[in-house]
This record gives structure tokens, C-alpha cells and sequence, in this order.
């Protein structure tokens, strides 16, 4: 019996996150046992190179010692107290001090969860229902916001998901991602009725796709016209991007509430709401609109999360960055010298590779702005792409719909085994066909 079929015994799918499971490029998924650095190691003792990074934590890389020493040094000290602890403000703090807008900082486990709250204080704070979300972002997996989500929701073709009472759902407009007309629409359609945007700062779960320059402050212009407040999703984009996030590197906007995860927990479970203090003071004890958590602010995770954000300094984000430049530039020759067509999709040191070219897919850019331009990629390249990296021992997203992360961990040698590996992937794309 193999792992996978003694998980799928006692585990719905065999997995506990629908994206770990290879359904976008078939085959089973590995089951890890160790990381380190740049690589992982599966149960079967093989090692790979590493490009999915636990989804975006591991900026640094796997289990970098001074993280590691930071959680063992917590965890002696005691698990979890139920209460506050000085560990929670540092992390607070080290957030507010990259990212000036992050006034007030609540700690949640989640990126679900921050999303989650995120929309309940803008409701709170504004006094309305309604809230719009881009076809193709993905916030987590609350009610509201599985409509035309992206990440797994979009790797298993689903409109949304089963379960989510008709009421909920229409409370939730679902809009085009960059389409100024459609945010302007929406607004004109619901006077007085929206709450909120929330957008991916940078869209990182339809593949990569870049908000069109000036998009987000435009968005965030027409909220606060209209009374609406403009919510920043950086759960991902948050810390990785750069040392302030998507946010930082872009600039020109300000939003009201963002959300942020994965790298401030450093592989742990640690996300944030954060932003204006007076609607952050909505939340009670403050103010009326409850959020809680039994391990909210755990003392353990946040001493993983601010190792982190205290090693992530210049030199962290030019090797990520530097590193992310030559991948993505070997997939695309590689790609090239096989006449495969792809757009290279990046938002900062974030990459995804979208298979096709504008003529046949109908891009209005040089690659998909859009989630309907992203679905109609060639997609099917994928997953031969995919295996013939995972067999030369690269380990890749399982879905053409995520993002590739990076570390500043991965050296020359971790970036030699990838573009290695690159030809004989191309040749599969090259030869794959559809259906
Ligand atoms: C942009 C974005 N928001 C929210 C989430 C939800 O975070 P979590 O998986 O921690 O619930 C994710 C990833 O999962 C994400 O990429
Ligand atoms: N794309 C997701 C988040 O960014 C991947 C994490 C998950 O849902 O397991």
C-alpha cells in the first residue's frame, strides 16, 4: 500500500489542502519528509529542488537555523499560553514598521481567516453588505470568496464551491480583473450597497498576473469615492515581493484594511489583518465587530515570523529576486529553442508561465490580464512540462494556476539542477497535445 493510498483512506483526496494533490497534472503527489535550504526530500529519500517553497513561506528557504533556533527557544519556554505575550507586539511592530499603512495589526492563524475578518470589519465600519472580488483572486476559502476563485478552486474547474448558501454568495460581486469599467459598473449597478474591493495586490493564483499599471490605485480611488473601503489581499504577495510587499514595490495607493500570511510565519501558522486604526478599532475588544482565536498570536509561530521578517533584509530580496530573473528567462529559451509559445507572467520576484501566444489564445496583452484570457492558455503543455522537471528531480507547483517561489536560499547549484533540467521539459511541452 503506498502513502497516498493510505491517506486517501483516512484523509478525504488523500490530501489536506486540495492543491497538494496532482489532479492538474495527474499522477500521485509526494509526500515530504525533510527540507532543507533550497531542497526537500520525499519519503522515498529522493531530493528535489524545491519551487513551491510550503506556497510562499520559505522566503529564506527550508528550515533556515536561525528560524529553526528561534522556534525551539519558544517552544521551551511554554506552547501556547491562551494570553498575551511580548513575541505577538515584536511581530506587530515589525510589520508596521515595513509597511507604514499597517496602523494597527490583529494576529489571526490564517490567511482564510484574515481575509474572512477583513470583509466583516468593512462591513462593520461602513454599515453594508456587498462586496466585489476579481474573477481569478483567490482570498482563502470563506464562504464569500470561493466564487470564481483561483488556485485550487480554478486547477479543479470549479465555478465555486458546493455548501455555500445562495444568500452568501449573492452578497459577493464577481468582477473582471483589470476592468476599470466593470469596478466603475458595479458601483453604479449597487449605490450605497458596497462595502469593499478586495483584490490580490498582485493576482499570484490564476498563474501570475500583474495588476495593469495604475489599476489598484484607480480601484482604490473609486472605493473611497463611492464610500467603499479598499482592501489589499498580501497574503501572498506580502514580505516576498519585497520588504513592504506588493504595496511597497508598486506604491501610488493606500489602502484601507490589507491582509497578510505565509512569510510572516515564517512556515508557521501566522496571518494579520492590519491597516487604518480607526477601522482596524472596529474589532472588538474595541469595538463591535468580533473575530477570536484560541491560538491567535501563538507564541511559537510568531517567534518563527519574526526570525523571519528581522533575516529578510536587502540582501535576502536581491538573491530572490536575481535568482527568480534567471529561471524564469532559462524556462522561456528553453521553451523557445523548442518553438513552444509562452508568456512569461511576473509580478516582481513572482513568475508563472502562461503556454500559447496572444494570436492563438486571444490575449490582450503579450500574456493573460485576465481569468478568461488565463483559461484559455494551452494548459495541457503542463503537465508533461511538469513531470519531466519532477523526474530530473525539480519540484514545481502541481497546477498551471500557481505561482513558482523562490528562495534566497536557492544557490548556483540549485539554480544549475533547474536549468538542467529545462530541455528535456521543453521537449515535452513541445510534443504534448490537447485532451
Ligand atoms: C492571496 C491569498 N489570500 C489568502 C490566502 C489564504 O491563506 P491560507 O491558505 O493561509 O488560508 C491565500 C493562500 O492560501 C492567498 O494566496
Ligand atoms: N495557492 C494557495 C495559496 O496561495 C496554495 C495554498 C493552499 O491552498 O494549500
Amino acid at each position: 500500500m503506498t502513502l497516498f493510498d493510505r491517506a486517501a483512506a483516512v484523509i478525504p483526496g488523500g490530501v489536506n489542502s486540495p492543491v497538494r494533490a496532482f489532479n492538474g497534472v495527474g499522477g500521485d503527489p509526494l509526500f515530504l519528509v525533510s527540507a532543507s535550504g533550497p531542497r526537500v526530500t520525499d519519503s522515498a529519500g529522493r531530493e528535489y529542488v524545491d519551487l513551491v517553497g510550503s506556497w510562499g513561506p520559505a522566503l529564506l528557504g527550508h528550515a533556515h537555523p536561525e528560524v529553526v533556533a528561534a522556534v525551539q527557544e519558544a517552544a521551551a519556554r511554554g506552547l501556547s499560553f491562551g494570553a498575551p505575550t511580548p513575541g505577538e507586539i515584536e511581530l506587530a511592530e515589525l510589520i508596521r514598521e515595513r509597511v507604514g499603512v499597517a496602523e494597527l495589526v490583529r494576529l489571526v492563524s490564517t490567511g482564510t481567516e484574515a481575509t474572512m475578518t477583513a470583509l466583516r470589519v468593512a462591513r462593520g465600519f461602513t454599515g453594508r453588505d456587498l462586496i466585489i472580488k476579481f474573477a481569478g483572486h483567490y482570498h482563502g476559502h470563506s464562504d464569500g470568496l470561493l466564487a470564481e476563485a483561483g488556485s485550487g478552486v480554478a486547477t479543479l474547474s470549479l465555478p465555486g464551491s458546493a455548501g455555500v448558501p445562495a444568500a452568501f454568495a449573492a452578497q459577493t460581486i464577481v468582477i473582471g480583473y483589470n476592468d476599470l469599467d466593470a469596478v466603475r459598473a458595479a458601483f453604479a449597478a449597487h449605490p450605497g450597497r458596497i462595502a469593499a474591493v478586495i483584490t490580490e495586490a498582485a493576482a499570484a493564483n490564476m498563474g501570475v498576473v500583474a495588476p495593469n499599471p495604475g489599476f489598484n490605485a484607480a480601484v482604490a480611488e473609486i472605493a473611497h469615492a463611492e464610500g467603499a473601503l479598499f482592501i489589499a489581499d498580501e497574503v501572498l504577495t506580502g514580505f516576498r515581493v519585497g520588504p513592504a510587499g506588493w504595496w511597497g514595490l508598486e506604491g501610488g495607493w493606500t489602502p484601507d484594511l490589507l491582509t497578510f500570511g505565509k512569510v510572516i510565519g515564517g512556515g508557521l501558522p501566522v496571518a494579520a489583518l492590519a491597516g487604518r486604526a480607526d477601522v482596524m478599532r472596529m474589532l472588538a475588544p474595541a469595538g463591535p465587530v468580533y473575530q477570536a482565536g484560541t491560538l491567535s498570536g501563538n507564541p511559537v509561530a510568531v517567534a518563527a515570523g519574526a526570525a523571519t521578517l528581522r533575516l529578510a533584509d536587502g540582501g535576502v530580496y536581491a538573491r530572490v529576486d536575481a535568482a527568480a530573473d534567471t529561471i524564469a528567462e532559462a524556462v522561456r529559451a528553453a521553451l523557445a529553442a523548442e518553438g513552444v509559445p509562452v508568456a512569461v507572467q511576473r509580478a516582481g520576484n513572482l513568475f508563472s508561465f502562461a503556454f500559447g501566444s496572444p494570436g492563438e489564445c486571444g490575449w490582450s496583452g503579450p500574456g493573460p490580464r485576465t481569468y478568461d484570457e488565463v483559461k484559455a492558455a494551452q494548459a495541457w503543455r503542463y503537465p508533461p512540462f511538469f513531470h519531466a522537471m519532477l523526474d530530473a528531480g525539480v519540484n514545481l507547483p502541481p497546477s498551471a494556476f500557481e505561482a513558482w517561489f523562490v528562495s534566497a536560499a536557492h544557490d548556483d547549484a540549485a539554480v544549475e539542477q533547474i536549468l538542467a533540467a529545462l530541455p528535456a521539459a521543453a521537449r515535452a511541452a513541445a510534443a504534448a497535445t490537447p485532451g
